[in-house]
């Protein structure tokens, strides 16, 4: 059996909506990148007929509470990526007794479900060929990971990336500086369609280009970030009146170079140089904030 995955919080660094499509879909460019943090997916073979999804972790509550159906797991991203997955090669999938130690909060900006699914897709696929991905089949899997969801093919290449069209279009930086995240999630959970569905503009401008220069250290990635925002910040604001408190207490953190809200919220980042300033304000924070999720995080360097 594969080995356990780790489903990576994705973290949009920057994210510009610059217009809208006739089937409602927004275009987007964002920059992402991945904490060293996420759900954790496993799978042992079982001698059911059909898959099986345990939920486990902080989080488990939350995610059953939230999918509909009577089989509280079985709307999970992680069967419909199987699903997708078997549908897609037309090679039965052996069934699998799969764990999900879910804790990243649910519905929160930070594509916890579609790494998930991303996971799932790696995951199923080592089972049925007993081997990796290649090159090609990789392209297919990413095709797969766009219908599950805008963010899932870039959680499959879970790399620090520009985004573009839908979020689909993933092109994965050569180089990016590593550094530390902190996290923190006022404990609302923030449906997406109801952020895009506040805009005031979907026209905004778009991203300033991003030279070679901008990811050659964590001070020159910090000055081009600078330059950027996130468009979803207000419209979430509206909705969710607490993430003001998260940016506030971010934005003042010692060490903090840059405060920001992730994807549709309502979890909101900070970026430190390193990770032991980023987990004394993740320890600082707790004390203050006990019913806020709070969790610091390495970011891997691509060099
Ligand atoms: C906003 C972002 C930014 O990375 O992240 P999250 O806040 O979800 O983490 C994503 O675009 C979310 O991606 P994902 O959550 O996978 O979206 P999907 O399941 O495909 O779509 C959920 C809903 O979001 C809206 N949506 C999503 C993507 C997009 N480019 N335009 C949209 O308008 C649509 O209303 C859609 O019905
Ligand atoms: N494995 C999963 N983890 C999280 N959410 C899931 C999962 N499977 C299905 N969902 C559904 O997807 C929705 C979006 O979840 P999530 O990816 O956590 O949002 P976001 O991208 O905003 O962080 C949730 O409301 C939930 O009902």
């Amino acid at each position: 059996m594969p080995a356990p995955l780790l489903a990576r919080a994705k973290i949009n660094y920057a994210l510009h909506v610059t217009g809208r499509r006739a089937d409602g879909y927004h275009l987007l460019q964002s920059l992402v990148a991945f904490a060293e943090f996420g759900d954790v997916l496993s799978a042992e073979p079982t001698a059911g007929a059909d898959h099986a999804l345990t939920l486990k972790g902080p989080f488990a509550g939350a995610l059953a509470a939230d999918t509909a159906g009577d089989n509280k797991t079985g709307d999970n991203l992680v069967l419909r990526a199987l699903d997708a997955l078997a549908r897609a090669f037309g090679t039965a999938l052996p069934p699998l007794a799969l764990t999900l130690d879910k804790r990243l909060p649910v519905a929160s900006g930070i594509g916890g479900g579609s790494a998930d699914a991303a996971a799932a897709l790696r995951l199923g696929f080592a089972a049925m060929a007993g081997r990796e991905p290649g090159e090609d089949e990789m392209a297919r899997l990413a095709e797969i990971a766009g219908t599950l969801g805008a963010d899932v093919p870039m959680c499959l290449a879970s790399t620090p990336a520009l985004v573009s069209g839908t979020g689909t279009e993933v092109a994965s930086l050569p180089r990016f500086p590593g550094h530390a995240i902190l996290l923190a999630n006022p404990g609302l959970p923030v449906a997406t369609p109801e952020v895009f569905a506040r805009l005031e503009r979907r026209d905004n401008p778009p991203l300033s280009p991003l030279a070679d220069s901008d990811l050659a250290t964590f001070d020159a990635l910090v000055g081009w970030l600078e330059g950027t925002r996130n468009d979803l910040e207000t419209p979430a604001l509206r909705l969710a009146p607490p993430i003001a408190e998260v940016l506030a207490a971010l934005r003042v953190a010692p060490g903090a170079r840059l405060a920001r809200m992730s994807g549709s919220g309502a979890t909101c980042f900070a970026l430190f140089a390193g990770i032991e300033e980023a987990e004394r304000e993740a320890r600082r924070l707790t004390d203050r904030h006990p019913g806020w999720w709070i969790q610091a995080a390495p970011v891997a360097a691509v060099a």
